[in-house]
């Protein structure tokens, strides 16, 4: 036999020793074997949690394989990786299927379904909106159930859970249950705690080597819980956040045009920085409620579930008495609470302007490099900033005041009243009402049982288990008591978000309401023009007069007084005039950016017409995008479009190098930084070309190419029969025209106009006549030119004797020699 002491160096007796020790270990264990009771609620909650982790596994894999499945017969079915990536078709159920990037592989997409948008929940839910501020007028009592903040939460909850089978309801659904679970759980861990002690003082480790194996076995479904509670508020936010999102997008981006529309809106209600709102407020927003159900919703059950179980120890009177302190110190700490929510609402309106003001200089770089605008832009970034930071130090101050009070009453006071009832019972144990007895082994353990022939010694240890139970509920009782306190702070804060986002819903529904006056305070009646859509003879104004929509409505000074025209197909019309007169303000009657305050307008679909702003627009996406905007990709195809089509196009407006350079139209780049200004110019002609409507308004967009593409282009449309209708005030574009409406601003007021028709026999012959002068002209400039050598003798004074008249300079000419 090996020798190990001698091995390992050790003398034999300390071996022996460790061998007597091991074999006493062996012997107690088969003595006090533990004995664990698999029908306890420990060992059963373990499993439970056990099979149904397992078991959602299952069922969590079986669809990602599903998913997968379908993902590849859709990519088989659709083989071009460009088509699939910026696909979005209109399904047949109105619903919109779009395919974005999932970081899988070059090509790999992630099919999404974006509901067809619920027009009529909108109508219907316009009125709740529009109504609010008169309803809250009207109903004057202030108590809690009128509160402003709640009317305004039940409102927008409609949009959050629209219906009450959805997948929103079955996440606050399960997160009740597994707050409650929660709850249920802390109570047995309270019980395992005090017979834990009672254990240990009672030096039985049999039984406190059971209940620790328990213990370690509950904390599986406990922490379980936790997590799950924690997954389900952020999944909840998300589903939330989705559905207002949704609904915000579809009231901001549809024909009625809202993100123009809103920025009108001056009145009391008006919103600035929507950006903010629609992309920050509505996070907070969602974090806020959920956050806030999970917060408020645990310690409410908590407080109820510890409140009964207490009351069987400790007696009503006892119960009665730490809800009166709770009562008495949240009245405290409520009339203290500083107003939170105006706090956090003005912050996040301060950082959404301190955001915007970098996201312009981001945006304008270039503009503002060549002004060397840095040292402006920095002290106007400073003081955003420093407005920013004063509401926040103002805002820790509020809350320094607040903390000392908070935490004194929430964490100190109230646990001292927890250990003082919990005490009762064990100091006044005579006169102490005897209830419910907290052996309930059956809680935990239906095994365990009292050992009753130690009377004196049980009744001390049965005293510390009690206490020990109590004084954990107590304090769980006290921590949900704070944590429901400390949420009044985020119930605060929730009420600064709520009323934020609800005031952008309510923007959205007014600019969206046919009455929408654009803020006007004169009253709903103030835009009274007609327009007829549809009218195939082309455009017509009809005693139109150009004003600015804002708060003064009709009665704002008018830029043009009631104008009169009217355009048909192939009869082009240029508008003239200086700057400022008010063409583009016309153009903006017809796309239905401004009201039509009187008169009649007739234009044709939206599809026979299309507008080049007097800014070209580059869109986020490749080459491509930027010629087929406002179509997309599939929309092309479906056009019967292809990219030979769209080369042909570059061609036509001289482009086709871009191509060359670029190599294909499927590179993204920042296009409104690298194209220049003419190239941008004649991108917009492309998207003219691409569209080919009947009509077309371009807003100064051949001043930046030179005389000769200008030429071109205008031909390029004349020969496409498109009709269009220029805006400038260059005379020279008259040529390509056949009437002129010309607006004159003498006296500074509202214009006067004129209309001229460049084809009547009148102007014809005026035409001619002008025609003549001008070759009059150019005849003199050619002579001149012919005897320039004189001309500069002359004027050098060498030629005294050369007759003036010889040399007579035609000098409306000279502008054209320079
Ligand atoms: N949203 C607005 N709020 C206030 N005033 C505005 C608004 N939009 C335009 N204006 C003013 O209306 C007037 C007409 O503007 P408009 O853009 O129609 O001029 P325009 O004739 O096209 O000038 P330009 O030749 O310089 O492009 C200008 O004085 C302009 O400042």
């Amino acid at each position: 036999m090996i020798n190990f002491s001698k091995l390992a160096g050790y003398k034999k007796e300390d071996v022996r020793n460790l061998l007597l020790i091991l074999q006493e270990f062996v012997i107690v264990y088969r003595d006090n074997k533990v004995k664990i009771n698999y029908q306890s609620r420990p060992v059963v909650l373990f499993l439970g949690t056990l099979v149904s982790t397992f078991g959602l596994g299952i069922i969590f894999i079986l669809r990602s394989l599903i998913h997968k499945y379908n993902e590849i017969r859709l990519n088989n079915k659709q083989r071009r990786p460009d088509l699939i990536r910026q696909s979005s078709t209109i399904l047949k159920n109105g619903s919109r299927e779009i395919f974005i990037p999932n970081g899988k592989g070059k090509n790999g997409t992630s099919r999404i379904i974006i509901p067809k948008p619920n027009l009529d929940q909108y109508a219907a839910d316009k009125y709740l909106y529009k109504n609010f501020v008169i309803d809250q007028k009207l109903k004057q009592q202030k108590n809690i159930l009128n509160s402003k903040f709640l009317n305004q939460l039940i409102i927008i909850w409609r949009i959050l859970i629209p219906k009450f089978y959805s997948k929103n309801t079955s996440l606050l659904l399960s997160q009740c249950f597994f707050l409650i679970l929660r709850t249920w759980l802390s109570l047995l861990v309270a019980k395992l705690d005090g017979q834990i002690v009672k254990n240990l003082i009672g030096a039985n480790g049999r039984k406190f080597a059971r209940d620790l194996i328990y213990w370690l076995l509950i904390a599986f479904p406990a922490s379980y819980t936790n997590a799950a509670i924690k997954y389900l508020t952020n999944r909840l936010s998300l589903s939330f956040r989705t559905n207002l999102i949704r609904y915000i997008h579809d009231m901001y981006l549809d024909q009625v045009m809202a993100y123009y529309k809103i920025s009108f809106n001056d009145s009391q209600l008006q919103i600035l920085n929507i950006d903010q709102y629609i992309t920050n407020d509505v996070t907070k927003f969602c974090d806020s409620i959920c956050g806030l159900f999970s917060s408020m919703g645990k310690p409410l059950i908590d407080i109820v579930f510890f409140a009964v179980y207490l009351r069987d120890n400790l007696g009503t009177g006892a119960i009665v008495g730490i809800f009166a302190n709770y009562f008495l110190t949240a009245w405290l700490l409520k009339f203290n609470t500083p107003s939170f929510g105006k706090l956090s609402a003005k912050k996040t309106h301060l950082e959404g302007q301190y955001y915007n003001q970098h996201l312009n200089l981001i945006t304008n770089c270039e503009e503002i490099g060549f002004y060397k605008g840095s040292v402006i832009e920095k002290s106007k970034l400073y003081e955003t900033f420093q407005n920013l930071t004063n509401h926040i130090s103002k805002e820790i101050k509020v809350s320094f005041n607040y903390s000392i009070l908070e935490d004194y009453i929430l964490k100190y006071t109230w646990s001292a009243w927890g250990y003082i009832f919990a005490g009762l019972p064990v100091f006044l144990d005579d006169i102490w009402p005897k209830h419910n007895d907290l052996d309930d082994t059956s809680s935990v353990d239906s095994s365990n049982s009292l050992e009753s022939n130690k009377p004196a010694k049980v009744n001390e240890r049965q005293n510390m288990r009690q206490f020990i139970i109590n004084k954990r509920l107590m304090l769980s009782l006290a921590d949900a008591g704070s944590r429901l306190m400390y949420s009044i702070k985020d119930v605060s804060e929730l009420t600064g978000y709520t009323d934020r986002v609800f005031n952008l819903l309510t923007n959205l529904h007014l600019a969206h309401s046919p009455t929408f006056n654009y803020g006007s305070k004169l009253g709903i009646n103030d835009i009274h023009g007609t327009i007829q859509r549809n009218y195939v003879e082309g455009i017509r104004y009809e005693d139109i007069p150009v004003i600015i929509p804002t708060i003064e409505g009709s009665e704002n000074e008018k830029l043009i007084e009631g104008l009169n025209f009217q355009v048909k197909q192939n009869k082009n019309l240029l508008i003239l005039g200086s700057n400022g007169c008010g063409k583009t303000s016309i153009a903006r009657i017809i796309a239905g950016l401004w009201p039509v305050y009187s008169g009649l307008l007739s234009k044709p679909s939206d599809e026979d017409i299309f507008y080049l702003p007097q800014k070209t627009y580059f869109t986020n996406g490749n080459l491509r995008d930027q010629i087929i905007y406002p179509h997309n990709y599939d929309e092309m195809i479906e056009m019967g479009y292809n990219d030979d089509h769209l080369y042909h196009i570059l061609r036509e407006v001289k482009l086709d190098y871009l191509l060359n350079r670029e190599g294909n139209f499927n590179v993204r780049k920042d296009w409104k930084d690298v194209f220049s200004g003419g190239e941008k110019q004649r991108i917009s002609i492309a998207r003219v070309l691409f569209k080919n409507p009947k009509f077309v308004i371009l807003d100064e967009s051949t001043n930046a190419v030179s005389t000769d593409v200008e030429d071109y282009l205008f031909e390029l449309l004349q020969k496409k029969k498109i009709t269009f209708i220029t805006l400038s005030h260059r005379p020279l574009l008259m040529k390509y025209h056949d009437f002129i409406l010309e607006i004159k601003n003498e006296n500074g007021d509202s214009s006067d106009w004129k209309f001229h028709d460049l084809t009547s026999e009148e102007n014809l012959k005026s035409i001619d006549n002008e025609i003549n002068e001008i070759s009059k002209k150019l005849s003199k400039v050619k002579e001149w030119e012919s005897r320039k050598d004189d001309v500069e003798l002359y004027l050098d004074g060498k030629y005294d004797d050369i007759e003036e008249s010889a040399i007579e300079l035609p000098s409306d000419s000279i502008p054209l020699l320079n």
